[in-house]
């Protein structure tokens, strides 16, 4: 529990709030003096909170801060608190999500730029308070609020906690890799999937309403899947895949939030394919062409 020297229960109206970059909570009213206090407030909440994640998760620096938030327009910090707890009521958890412009590999190794991708940037809940349930609380708040669901949204270096977490809850376990921080699960990019927690709208054809486009250096990366149960969906699932494209299929092992293996760079294949003897044959003739 988080407990502050002020009393948290003004603030929260209810037990979830949400913060935008006016670092009020949404549920606030109050005069020009009441919302400087509440700011004040909200940034000793967000800044302690933010912290605290960082140090559970072993960061260097918070990935949360007030700062951070007030310099945003499109994060959204969701926090759960306990009115009853303690003397003036505590903080038990936070959630960031926002949107972000991601190039994405697709189930087919493709790579797509997606603009407005839902992406689950920071999550905590205090350590006393952990297993509970207030997580799956927090989290279905926020997904039901951006109207998002789960395996339409991007997480960036999830720990293993949040990766059982989205397994437990929903259902979430087979990874398409990602060249950059984010985590992908299978389904990300279907079309007209419900999915779990309220369905994202689809505009113009596109899975979340995105609007997605083929990046043009999609040729310069090889497909890859990740799954705990990887071996088994080959067997079943993936009998109708190309021969080819399963040929492009490596298993990597799960990814923490520092272990996310990066596909095959094309500059490091075409040099290492020169020094190479055998070569892969599959940068040599760009090696040969540089020779
Ligand atoms: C993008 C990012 O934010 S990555 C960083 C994610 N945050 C962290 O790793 C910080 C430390 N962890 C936490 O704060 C919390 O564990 C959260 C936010 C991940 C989940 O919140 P909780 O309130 O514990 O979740 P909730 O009770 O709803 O669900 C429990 C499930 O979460 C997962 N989980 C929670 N704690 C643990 C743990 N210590 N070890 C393994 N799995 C865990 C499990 O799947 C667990 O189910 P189980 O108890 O049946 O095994």
């Amino acid at each position: 529990m988080v407990e502050f020297r002020f009393d948290i229960k003004p603030l929260f109206a209810q037990p979830i709030i949400k913060v935008t970059s006016n670092l009020l909570p949404n549920t606030f009213r109050g005069d020009r003096r009441q919302c400087l206090d509440a700011t004040s407030k909200m940034t000793e909440i967000i800044d302690q909170l933010g912290q605290l994640s960082a140090t559970s998760q072993g960061l260097s620096k918070p990935v949360t801060t007030a700062q951070r938030l007030r310099m945003s327009d499109n994060q959204t910090i969701y926090l759960l608190a306990d009115n009853e707890a303690g003397h003036n009521g505590a903080v038990l958890g936070l959630l960031k999500v926002g949107t972000k412009n991601l190039y994405l590999f697709d189930e087919a190794g493709k790579t797509r730029m997606v603009e407005q991708t839902p992406s689950i940037l920071d999550f905590y809940v205090h350590e006393s308070r952990q297993r509970a349930g207030l997580g799956k609380r927090l989290f279905q708040t926020m997904l039901n609020e951006e109207q998002w669901t789960a395996r339409k949204c991007s997480v960036d270096r999830p720990s293993e906690k949040l990766l059982s977490f989205l397994s437990k809850h929903y259902g979430l376990k087979r990874i398409i890799p990602q060249a950059n921080n984010f985590v992908l699960y299978e389904g990300f990019f279907n079309d007209g999937e419900s999915g779990n927690g309220g369905g994202n709208g689809h505009a113009n054809g596109t899975p979340n309403g995105l609007h997605i486009t083929n990046s043009p250096n999609t040729h310069l990366f090889g497909a890859t899947y990740l799954g705990e149960d990887s071996n088994q969906r080959r067997g079943s699932q993936q009998q109708t895949t190309p021969n080819a494209r399963l040929q492009q299929i490596t298993q990597i092992s799960p990814s923490g939030r520092y272990g996310a293996k990066r596909p095959t760079c094309s500059m490091a294949e075409i040099i290492h394919a020169g020094n190479s003897k055998g070569g892969n044959g599959n940068g040599s003739a760009e090696a040969n062409r540089i020779k």
